[in-house]
């Protein structure tokens, strides 16, 4: 395909994700029937749909509309990308481009936040609430964990570099790769196939890293979906571990996931009959404003009326795990979001509802720290 063939089919596939439909599926949908378009062709669609689901405002802004022509407008606009040699109007091109169309974005526009957050992100981020904003709308790094119960950081390294996949450590956590040339192929490759590596963002990574696991625990994974942060905490130590979801769906590919990684994990149906626990991980629902990097629809789909949904949630899962927390257990609460309402804010609400409760630690990631923004709280009874 062409560059204008591309931002034809991306305008196409955006149109489709405004009138409602999933960017997934939208994607795929697009794929299959457009058989004729290669691996790079695809690659490149999904990029251009990505970015400008990350830039939606400012996007719609500098291109003068909020439909797919006016995104991928004001997305080259934003690239300072020559308009006439994309939108030619000929053949599988966009309609050719008048200067009328669009304008300059607005404070909040620029920063691609919605109007009815801003106050909350601001208050919740204090200086760092501009530069938080310009780096949610870049791309996101892709980031492993190295299983080291299967192979060192190293070996893994090396595997990866036979298949052409470049990595470089991460800070954040000690068994962390970003990966800087190949990403695609990852999940095609050796060390994927064999459970050397899993594709984990390094903030989700050091969360595990930063609880308090020992060998022989009895640990509950209370919201494990796919069983991400299930798998990192039976990479840390030799654990009996539970994996409990209120959608057991999630949980589907978990136990194929474990046996690659070599490692055992129980679901739990009902977690409370094998209670009490010495650590309880609850990595709870929320805005999910630490991810939107990787999921830009889930800022532009969030309200305020999800967030209140979300606050009863949060508590509710809160109170039950604690419930099923052994005497001198931990607590662990955890969720990906920037806003301090679903992170201090909850925490505090928690505490000051149980007083026999006390936090014992926090650690709270932006993207400014390299990776997705992650807060975790660690809390023990008094
Ligand atoms: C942030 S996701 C968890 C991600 C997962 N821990 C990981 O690392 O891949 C939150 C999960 O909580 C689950 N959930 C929502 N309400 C719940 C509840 N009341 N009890 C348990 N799990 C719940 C959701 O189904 C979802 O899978």
């Amino acid at each position: 395909m062409t560059p204008p063939a591309r931002a034809a089919a991306a305008i196409a596939v955006l149109d489709r994700i405004l009138a409602g439909e999933n960017a997934e599926q939208a994607l795929t949908n697009w794929g299959r029937a457009s058989r004729f378009a290669g691996s790079g062709d695809r690659a490149a669609v999904r990029d251009l749909v990505f970015q400008a689901l990350r830039c939606r405002r400012s996007y719609a802004a500098l291109g003068g509309a909020q439909t797919g022509r006016g995104l991928i407008l004001g997305h080259f606009r934003a690239e300072g990308i020559d308009l006439e040699a994309v939108f030619t109007g000929e053949g599988h091109a966009p309609a050719r481009a008048s200067g009328e169309e669009g304008r300059a974005p607005t404070e909040n526009e620029a920063l691609d936040c919605p109007d009815w957050l801003a106050p909350r992100l601001e208050q919740s981020l204090g200086d760092d609430f501009p530069a938080v904003m310009a780096s949610l709308r870049q791309r996101a790094p892709v980031f492993l964990r190295v299983n080291v119960q299967r192979c060192e950081v190293a070996e893994a390294q090396a595997m990866l570099e036979r298949e052409g996949i470049a990595t470089r450590r991460n800070h954040l956590a000690k068994n962390a790769l970003e990966v800087t040339e190949n990403a695609r192929k990852i999940q095609a490759s050796a060390a994927y196939a064999d459970g050397a590596v899993e594709l984990q963002d390094a903030a989700s990574q050091a969360i595990v890293e930063a609880l308090p696991l020992a060998e022989g625990m009895r640990v509950l994974d209370h919201c494990a979906g796919g069983g991400g942060k299930t798998l990192a905490m039976a990479a840390r130590a030799r654990l009996k571990l539970w994996a409990h979801d209120v959608t057991p769906g999630r949980m589907r590919d978990l136990p194929a996931r474990a046996a690659r990684a070599g490692v055992k994990v129980a679901l739990a149906e009902i977690p409370e009959k094998t209670a009490p626990y010495d650590l309880v991980l609850t990595d709870v629902p929320c805005s999910g404003s630490g991810s939107w990097r990787r999921d830009p629809q889930g800022k532009w789909a969030l309200t305020a009326a999800k967030m209140a949904e979300l606050a009863v949630v949060q508590a509710t899962i809160l109170a039950r795990a604690a419930a099923m927390v052994g005497p001198s257990g931990w607590l662990a609460y955890a969720t990906c979001s920037l806003l301090e309402e679903e992170n201090d804010g909850r925490i505090a609400t928690f505490l000051a509802a149980n007083p026999n409760w006390r936090q014992e630690r926090s650690l709270r990631l932006t993207p400014l720290d390299g990776a997705d923004g992650f807060f975790l709280s660690l809390l023990t009874r008094i």
